[in-house]
């Protein structure tokens, strides 16, 4: 794929750029394939990948420069800032919305934060969209409540020129560092999510709430799951680190059991409204650490999905999945390393199933869903 920034050596942040997709994929399958050395797999599935370009639903900018001229994007380890609102990895219609941000700070006097000099107010701009309809939601993080009133005040202006803006905040992050986001969301908006649907099942994405980033290939993958997991005797089914619930509300049916955990609220939030719309009764989301929910529970069902951060899900709860022995366990991770180290420590499941979806082009990184049948 071809990108000017990457080219004028600005952002080098899809370091297998010049590589082919089919290259890029290859090396990938090589690397799981090592990965996975030790682990006897029964059928290995084709990789899925999605489009080369503009495939991510979201973007993440640190604001920079002025008021009158503020940059959207990043900042080098020096300091210095890249404007990165042409990557070729965002959809066409965030730049229009890019384009009236900038003259709107300026209206608004949202003072860019200067990280050296630890001034200004406005610290990011977090931007995603949900493929069902267009809409968007818009986040600025803000390092105080100082700019609140200014920016409310200027709202109703940028809401007319850009009407699929529907859930607006404010997020305060007044720690000097590189963290994107605080504790405070502050909506400025009546919406407080905005609807999205992969496969036919409704999804919400709000703030403070992990969302895929992108939509085709995360699509693919929880179709895939859906299809695996109906093909198996599955009458209860836990969906550990479940987000607003992708996973689980693919594969459930209205005769299954379904349990979500996920340590955000925000995101059990989304994902029980989700299974209402679905019509789904027998249903339990619940805002809790993983481990400490499996660690308590006596009754075992039939499949555990797990789809927990780089970290994989440890060796605490390995234990317990090897001592409970659910005859089915479908790991989807991001990071294959640490999942091949948890599956070394799951000796009495066999990998019957592997597959690579390729969730984030230009980059080492990938997703891959495996399922384990226990022996
Ligand atoms: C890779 S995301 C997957 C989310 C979801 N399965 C999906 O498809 O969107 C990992 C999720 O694990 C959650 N998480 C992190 N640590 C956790 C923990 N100790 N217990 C439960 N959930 C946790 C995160 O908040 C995040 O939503
Ligand atoms: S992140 Fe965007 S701007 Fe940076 S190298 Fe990748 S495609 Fe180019």
């Amino acid at each position: 794929m071809h990108c000017a920034l990457y080219d004028a050596g600005r952002c080098r942040s899809c370091q297998w750029i010049e590589q082919p997709m089919e290259a890029q994929l290859a090396a990938k399958m090589n690397d799981l394939h090592q990965l996975l050395a030790e682990v006897p797999v029964d059928q290995w599935c084709a990789p899925v990948s999605g489009p080369e370009q503009a495939f991510r639903n979201k973007a993440k900018m640190v604001v920079s420069g002025s008021v009158e001229k503020p940059l959207f994007g990043m900042l080098h380890r020096d300091g210095t800032p890249v404007d990165l609102t042409d990557c070729p990895l965002y959809p066409a219609s965030f730049a229009p919305v890019f384009a009236a941000l900038k003259p709107f700070i300026a209206r608004a006097g949202l003072t860019p934060y200067n990280v050296a000099r630890k001034r200004g107010e406005l610290k990011y701009l977090l931007l995603t969209e949900s493929q069902q309809d267009g809409g968007m939601m818009l986040r600025v993080v803000l390092r105080s409540e100082a700019k609140l009133e200014q920016l409310r005040a200027a709202l109703p202006g940028l809401q007319a020129e850009l009407p699929q803006l529907r859930v607006i905040t404010a997020n305060i992050q007044p720690v000097h560092m590189a963290i994107m986001e605080g504790e405070q969301e502050i909506w400025l908006t009546e919406q407080r999510s905005l609807a999205e649907n992969f496969n036919g099942v409704p999804l919400w994405i709000r703030p403070q709430s992990f969302f895929q980033t992108n939509p085709v290939v995360a699509a693919a993958l929880y179709a895939t799951a859906r299809d695996w997991v109906r093909a198996l005797p599955v009458k209860h089914m836990w969906d550990l680190f479940c987000g607003v619930g992708g996973f689980g509300l693919h594969c459930a049916t209205p005769e299954m059991r379904l349990t979500g955990i996920e340590i955000a609220s925000e995101a059990i939030a989304s994902a029980t409204q989700s299974a209402a719309m679905l019509g789904l009764h027998d249903v339990h989301f619940q805002a809790l650490d993983s481990t400490q929910f499996a660690t308590a529970q006596d009754a075992t069902p039939d499949l555990v999905v797990v789809n927990p951060p780089r970290r994989g899900i440890g060796r605490a709860l390995c234990e317990y999945l090897n001592r409970m022995a659910p005859p089915y366990i479908l790991y989807s991770s991001c990071n294959a390393r640490s999942m091949a180290d948890d599956i070394g420590h799951l000796p009495d499941y066999q990998a019957v199933r592997v597959q690579l979806f390729d969730m984030f082009p230009h980059t080492a990184h990938y997703e891959v869903l495996t399922l384990l049948v226990r022996k």
